[in-house]
């Protein structure tokens, strides 16, 4: 049994670490988290899932097989360089902060480690996450299998190119937050068409699981499978024509290609600090 450690604990490192346990992939006992101050915070983890909170990054991260980097982009530069020297060449480096490169986090921390860079999304915690991941050079066969095998216990795994993570971040890391956006419209239309709100949230769960399970088995694709719901003159014809006259599947293209720069835009801000950070110790 390997002994993972977390450096913050917030919704994503919460959801990944709910998804192992319930899986039973890990025990316990044998996490180790970190954030930067929330007491009460850790109190929660510690009480919900019976793993061990610290505000010391010294106790957490000593003796970790694996170390989950879980904080904001904008932070990762502090809570990693703080991180640092309990951090050993042996323990793989597992970063799940959006847009941060595998170049930025080895500069950081400057010594020969296998790093995983990953974009998991918060459908861990049941199990259902869309990861992908890719690794730095230093990373052993051993070492790729078991950061694979960690996200495998929480939903699917695709390796992929770190080129492509930005884009994976903007489509399925931000992606549950789209699918939520659209329930909150459909569960705001019942409501002012009267029906009431149990039987509204019913009839929209499982419409998106039925959905979600028609696009996984059926070999048509998902316009075909529109075609199929489309009667012509009939009830679905007329409400697309108004998203059609919305222009809502553009809507959705920016908004994906608007979340993908945004991921570029935090990993230059990072850059651009670690940067400054290294040329400051040059003088
Ligand atoms: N939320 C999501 O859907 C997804 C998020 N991600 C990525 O996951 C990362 C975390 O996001 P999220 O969980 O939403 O963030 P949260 O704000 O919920 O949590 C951040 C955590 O980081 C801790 N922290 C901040 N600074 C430090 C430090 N110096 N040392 C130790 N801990 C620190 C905070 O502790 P404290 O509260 O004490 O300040 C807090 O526990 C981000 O990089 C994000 O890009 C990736 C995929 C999906
Ligand atoms: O909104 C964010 O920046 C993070 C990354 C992907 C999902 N949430």
């Amino acid at each position: 049994m390997k002994n993972i450690a977390y450096i913050g604990i917030g919704s994503m490192a919460e959801a990944i670490i709910s998804g192992i346990i319930a899986r039973g992939g890990v025990n316990p006992t044998q996490i180790r988290v970190a954030n930067k101050s929330n007491q009460e915070r850790l109190a929660y983890v510690q009480q919900q899932y019976g793993v061990h909170g610290y505000t010391s990054l010294e106790a957490a991260l000593t003796n970790a097989d694996v170390v989950f980097l879980a904080v904001k982009p904008k932070d990762v530069l502090a809570a990693l360089s703080a991180a640092r020297p309990y951090l050993t060449e042996n323990m793989l480096l597992i970063s799940v902060a959006a847009g941060v490169n595998l170049a930025n986090l080895e500069n950081i921390i400057d010594k020969k480690m296998a790093i995983v860079r990953a974009m998991p999304n918060t459908s861990a915690a049941v199990g259902l996450s869309a990861t992908a991941l890719s690794a730095n050079s230093l990373i052993g066969t051993g070492q790729l299998q078991l950061a694979i095998d960690l996200f495998s216990s929480i939903g699917t795994v695709s390796v992929v190119e770190e080129n492509k993570l930005n884009a994976v971040t903007g489509l399925s890391g931000s992606g549950p937050a789209y699918i939520y956006y659209v329930v909150e419209a459909m569960e705001k239309s019942a409501q002012e068409l009267g029906l009431d709100s149990d039987t509204a949230k019913q009839l929209i769960i499982q419409t998106i699981q039925g959905a979600a399970e028609m696009l996984n088995q059926s070999p048509k694709t998902p316009a075909t499978l529109r075609k199929e719901v489309t009667s012509p003159g009939g009830t679905t014809e007329a409400g697309l024509k108004v998203l059609d006259d919305y222009q809502v599947k553009s809507a959705f293209i920016s908004c994906i290609e608007e979340a993908t720069k945004q991921a570029k835009r935090m990993g230059d801000e990072i850059s651009k600090d670690i940067n400054k950070e290294i040329s400051s110790l040059n003088f």
